[in-house]
């Protein structure tokens, strides 16, 4: 089937890859020309394991291409909606430019008989409003939404063999013929058993924030737990591991750390909370501005922790800041904890270096002030303390031993809590974890 997809970035580059690869026909097309340079010439514009394979494997097909002329959408079957849904400055709600001036691009490229899905994350009711948008434009093409919830690092994966799909529909027939297109495009993971929610539109737009607000809320509780955990002795690792024993709850996103970044989790449950006030029941999703604040003040502890650490000599210490990327196997630093409290702490006056296996190049364009190495080793070499906020296997596997002679002050924070802290104390380290004795 011939398909385009808009905007290519970290969801539509890997869609589009993606779905050439199983067998469809493909244009992604991004109005960002040096990204669909990139991209055409089969390198990744970002960090995600597997896609320049996959990338060169469909363009050499000769199935893949991209464009930054909306117009080359035409003749396509299926459009998918992949551009970005940031918040808004300013205010907590999500930014719908991007997807508005992509559907006002799109159609007149759209034939009757096609199919608009949107795949970005959108406030409740947005689909039923630009079915609105396609009809009175007199495009003769339907809209499904389709929500995604691919993992940044295992995005290819996530694509490829989804944890389930959610089709939301159209009412009556122009949902079976929707449903009847969308079947063919996901035909692969259908038939390998891929579970299938076909729902209404507002269902399917609130499954994908519900989701994330579940994420986040489930991260947010075990790092209130740590809060506790610091004031009465307690190890919220521990802690974890045996609620998580019970399967009604689960042990995976317990982890107690600095908490959730990145460009989707902090400003979906933000859009969430802003278009339940608008929808006037704010009061039903106020315990999400709570899971907020407190994934925020676990960045404010690792900021105090450090200048606690470093004493009131700090403007004249050194610290090693390893990690910028929001989470490990990316390079994506939007909203990273990691990149705010390396800049933070270099706000304050202490002399930060930082380091990151994939990373440095996204923090250096967004942080140019902070001072950045490639190497672990200068990261650390003179630090008075380290800091360690992004769980790269890089850093776990650190010999405590070695870096001890690299360093002026043995003292780490592990702000993911993912090092041995037996290991680090035996090796004549001061271990801070987070929410741990
Ligand atoms: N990054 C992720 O892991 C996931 C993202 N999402 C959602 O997917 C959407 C996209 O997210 P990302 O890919 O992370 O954002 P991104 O910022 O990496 O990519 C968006 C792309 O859209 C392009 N763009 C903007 N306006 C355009 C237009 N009118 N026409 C063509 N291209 C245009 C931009 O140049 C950019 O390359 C967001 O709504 C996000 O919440 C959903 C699930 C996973
Ligand atoms: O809507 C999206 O864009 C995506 O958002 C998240 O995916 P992602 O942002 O790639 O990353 P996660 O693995 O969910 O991690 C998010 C943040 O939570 C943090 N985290 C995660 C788990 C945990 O136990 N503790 C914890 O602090 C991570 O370090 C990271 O900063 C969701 O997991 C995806 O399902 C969803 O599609």
């Amino acid at each position: 089937m011939r398909l385009s997809v808009i905007g290519c970035g970290y969801l539509g580059a890997v869609h589009a890859a993606c779905m050439a690869e199983l067998g469809h026909e493909v244009v992604g097309i991004d109005l960002d020309e040096s990204k669909v340079r990139s991209l055409s010439e089969g390198v990744a514009p970002f960090y995600e394991p597997g896609l320049p394979e996959v990338l060169r494997s469909a363009l050499d097909s000769g199935r893949l291409r991209f464009s930054s002329d909306p117009a080359d959408a035409r003749g396509a079957r299926v459009h998918f909606i992949a551009v970005g849904t940031p918040q808004k400055s300013g205010s907590s709600a999500a930014d719908m430019t991007y997807v508005d001036s992509a559907i006002n691009a799109l159609i007149p490229a759209l034939s009757p008989g096609d199919l608009v899905v949107g795949k970005s994350t959108v406030p409740v009711g947005t689909a039923q409003r630009l079915s609105a948008t396609l009809r009175d434009a007199g495009t003769g093409a339907l809209l499904a939404w389709n929500p995604e919830f691919l993992r940044e690092g295992f995005a290819i994966q996530d694509t490829i063999s989804p944890d389930r799909l959610v089709y939301g529909l159209p009412a009556g027939i122009d949902g079976e013929t929707a449903r009847a297109l969308m079947d063919e495009v996901y035909a692969a993971a259908l038939a390998a058993g891929t579970p299938l929610v076909p729902t209404d539109y507002a269902t399917a737009e609130l499954v994908k924030v519900s989701a994330n607000a579940f994420l986040a809320t489930k991260i947010s509780f075990i790092n209130a737990m740590a809060e506790i955990a610091e004031v009465t002795g307690a190890d919220v690792t521990q802690l974890a591991d045996a609620i998580g024993h019970d399967v009604r709850i689960g042990r995976r996103f317990l982890n107690a750390g600095v908490g959730f970044g990145g460009g989707c989790l902090p400003k979906d449950i933000r859009a969430f909370s802003a278009r339940a006030d608008e929808l006037g029941v704010g009061h039903s999703l106020g315990f999400l501005k709570e899971m907020d604040a407190i994934n925020l003040r676990r960045r404010d502890r690792v900021v105090a922790l450090a200048l606690r650490e470093l004493g009131a000599e700090f403007p004249r210490k050194k610290v090693a800041a390893l990690g910028l990327a929001f989470k490990p196997n990316s390079d994506d630093v939007r909203d990273s904890p990691a990149l705010e409290i390396a800049t933070r702490l270099a706000a304050e006056g202490t002399s930060v270096t930082a380091t990151d296996p994939e990373a440095l190049r996204n923090a250096q364009r967004v942080q140019p002030q902070l001072t950045y190495t490639a190497s672990i080793d200068d990261a650390l070499r003179g630090a008075d303390l380290v800091i360690v906020a992004t769980e790269w296997v890089h850093f776990r596997e650190l010999d405590p031993v070695i870096v001890r002679e690299l360093v002026t002050t043995p003292t780490i924070i592990d702000a993911r809590n993912c090092l041995d802290a037996d290991r680090w104390r035996a090796a004549g380290w001061t271990y801070i974890g987070l929410g741990r004795p």
